[in-house]
């Protein structure tokens, strides 16, 4: 069985002290980790505060980005290795923001991936089409061709503990949803990518989030549907009763 995870992107937003408030204002009221994951994903700016205040709760964390090495002479760039030490469990990789803004390409999201399996903290890889790509028709195609890329070389098992998260890039901070059979469709095509690659024990494992204007509204269509185990959500993670509302979607 897989468990649902709902991760919060918070992207560039919040500071440290409202990082904090936030944290206290839902820890208390957070679903148990065996029954949904809650997760927040902060700036690196933010972490510390986040970990701070998280630390005893059921509120897992995760770093929004990470390089692929694990120091040196690589100025502005956060290291894996030091998110691990710190005690940050995820790290979103490959999300439309950092490809499209900061030319992040297939291979840098690999390397990524691997880097931070390399250092124990599991990838959330992002993938998802363009609106010109859905109207010409290529987003199964598109989708798990990111898909392949970005697993090449990891191993069956690293594959069933990592997220996959599908969100489609015309749906993103612009209020339209993908409907709950778009979004199932291409999780499903993603799964059967990931069955092709490896096997039918690794696609049952694979946890795939939908992401692209998740909120308290749609939430829970879109968690019936089979092959979508969670969800990854941008501006209405942002506040502390709609995030609660989003993890608590079972209640
Ligand atoms: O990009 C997203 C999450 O990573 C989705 O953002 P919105 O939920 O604001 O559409």
């Amino acid at each position: 069985m897989r468990t649902p995870i709902i991760a919060g992107n918070w992207k560039m937003n919040q500071n440290p002290e409202e990082t904090t408030a936030f944290v206290n204002a839902v820890k208390d009221q957070l679903p148990a980790s065996d029954k949904v994951e809650a997760v927040i994903a902060a700036p690196a700016v933010d972490l510390s505060a986040l970990l701070a205040s998280a630390k005893g709760s059921n509120l897992k964390t995760a770093a929004e980005n990470a390089y692929f090495e694990d120091n040196g002479a690589f100025t502005g760039e956060t290291s894996p290795k030091v998110l691990k030490e710190m005690g940050i469990d995820y790290t979103i990789v490959g999300h439309s923001e950092r490809r499209q803004y900061f030319h992040e390409t297939d291979e840098d999201v690999n390397k990524k991936a691997k880097a931070l399996f390399n250092n124990g903290i599991t990838p959330i890889i992002c993938c998802g089409e363009t609106l010109e790509q859905r109207e010409a028709g290529e987003t199964n195609n598109w989708v798990s061709g990111q898909v392949k890329a970005a697993l090449a070389g990891l191993s069956a098992d690293q594959v069933s503990s990592l997220v996959i998260a599908y969100e489609p890039i015309w749906a993103i901070g612009t209020g339209k949803t993908a409907s709950s059979d778009q979004a199932q469709e291409v999780c499903q095509v993603i799964r059967e990518t990931v069955k092709d690659l490896y096997n039918e024990q690794t696609a049952e494992n694979v946890r795939i989030q939908y992401g692209g204007s998740v909120k308290p509204a749609n939430v829970k269509e879109l968690m019936a549907k089979p092959d979508i185990d969670g969800g990854l959500v941008g501006g209405a993670s942002l506040d502390p009763e709609s995030f609660l509302a989003l993890v608590n979607y079972q209640d």
